[in-house]
């Protein structure tokens, strides 16, 4: 039996592009299709095949959220983050700079055409090894096409010559190399520069999912897509991705003894014993935010504010939920409300119970917060006054 050697295959996902056209608060990888953001489907798909390694080229300052978007989908040690550039030419540029040296075959792919079936990479993957050419998918025109100067139409086209160029496009790693480092000029797509060194480029079909999400239409085509399809893929919970409203639910315990006042439901509580905590340790607050972050399939309170990040060291309630608050944006959902419930000896919480939901709305946008506490009967640790227990539930609907 012959054994037929398998290509060491890199993909580098440029994702640090602005999406002007789009006019999302975020930029566009992190823009919700569901739950999840573009980024995160696109790597799904990108996860499914052979890929030896995944360079993700993201936005200046968001590196850590594109990590956060592959860990929940595919192998950590696959995956490499790397800062992109001004063009997408200067990002795929920064992604090579990074890919593995055992690498053989590289595939430039757009983090915004995220539906990108599996089959899609299997295609480029195969013609780049049996012919050694830069391939890229490609559907055909179907519109009729004519050549204007200004308003006034100069000449037809033939559409049978034309073909509409798609990502991920593949070339042999050394030609990729060897292009980008004379490139002439800026293109926009990698097949284009490849070609200017003088290499030959084929085709391989397409995929209408490979669509690019690049205006309100295209992005509302999406979430259409992902929704009506019935075998979409899981979450991280398991859920289908579907564009239902979804419940999360959070827990979080602090004991007594931190360092000045207490700070708990949003409040200062003067006179009463702190908690303790990498932050102001408000457990109502950290229990919101756990809930939030499940019911939008967006991991949980270490994942985006751990010790890790010590912008958060001290931070009160107004800025963890504001954060969160930003986070299901991107990703597509909005508030519903939340409801808590607090276990502690002290602080007697019904005097402040409206002052405090007043502060927490407030932080989430308005969203209605309820807020209410029990003493458990002397038993366990808030029953012995060791500390305090919080539970709560949070609904999220489709921005
Ligand atoms: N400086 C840039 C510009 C683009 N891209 C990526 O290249 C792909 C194709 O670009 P396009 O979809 O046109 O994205 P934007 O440049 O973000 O969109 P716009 O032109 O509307 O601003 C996208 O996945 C985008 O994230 C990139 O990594 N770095
Ligand atoms: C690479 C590309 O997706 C191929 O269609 C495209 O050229 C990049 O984006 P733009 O819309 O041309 O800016």
């Amino acid at each position: 039996m012959s054994i037929i050697p398998v290509p060491r295959v890199a993909v580098i996902v440029v994702a640090a592009g602005s999406g002007t056209r789009l006019g999302a608060e975020a930029p566009k990888a992190f823009v919700g299709i569901d739950g999840h953001s573009i980024l995160r489907h696109c790597l799904r798909g990108v996860f499914a095949g052979p890929a030896a390694q995944v360079v993700i080229v993201a936005p200046a300052g968001r590196e850590g959220d594109a990590l956060t978007d592959a860990e929940t989908v595919g192998p950590r040690e696959l995956v490499t983050v790397v800062t992109g550039g001004a063009t997408r030419q200067a990002s795929v540029a920064a992604g090579l700079s990074a890919v593995w040296a055992d690498v053989e075959v590289v595939l430039v792919h757009d983090a915004a055409r995220a539906l990108t079936p599996p089959d899609v990479f299997a295609r480029v993957i195969d013609a780049v090894d049996a012919t050694g050419w830069g391939i890229l998918p490609v559907l055909p025109v179907v519109d009729t096409i004519k050549r204007v100067d200004g308003v006034e139409v100069v000449a037809g086209v033939d559409r049978s010559e034309l073909a509409a160029a798609q990502t991920p496009q593949g070339f042999r790693r050394e030609v990729l190399d060897a292009a980008y480092a004379s490139a002439p000029a800026e293109f926009t797509d990698d097949a284009a520069l490849v070609a200017a060194s003088g290499h030959r480029i084929g085709t391989v079909a397409g995929s209408e999912r490979s669509f690019k999400i690049t205006t309100a239409a295209d992005l509302e085509r999406a979430r259409l897509l992902v929704a009506g399809v019935p075998d979409a893929a899981p979450s991280p919970l398991g859920a289908p991705a579907t564009a239902a409203p979804r419940v999360g639910v959070g827990t979080d315990v602090h004991a007594y003894g931190g360092d000045g006042p207490l700070w708990l439901g949003g409040l200062e509580w003067p006179g009463e014993l702190a908690l303790s905590g990498h932050s102001d340790g408000d457990a109502i607050a950290h229990a919101i935010v756990d809930a939030l972050l499940s019911a939008a399939g967006l991991g949980d309170i270490g994942t985006h504010f751990g010790t890790d990040h010590p912008e958060y060291a001290g931070a009160h309630a107004d800025v963890f939920l504001a954060r969160t608050r930003a986070l299901l944006g991107e990703a597509g959902w909005r508030i519903g409300n939340v409801a808590v419930q607090v276990q502690a000896n002290r602080p007697r919480f019904s005097v402040r119970r409206a002052e405090s939901e007043r502060a927490l709305s407030a932080a989430l946008g308005g969203a209605p917060v309820a807020v209410s506490a029990t003493t458990t009967d002397g038993l366990g640790f808030p029953g012995r006054g060791e500390g305090v227990s919080v539970f709560a539930v949070a609904l999220v609907v489709p921005a």
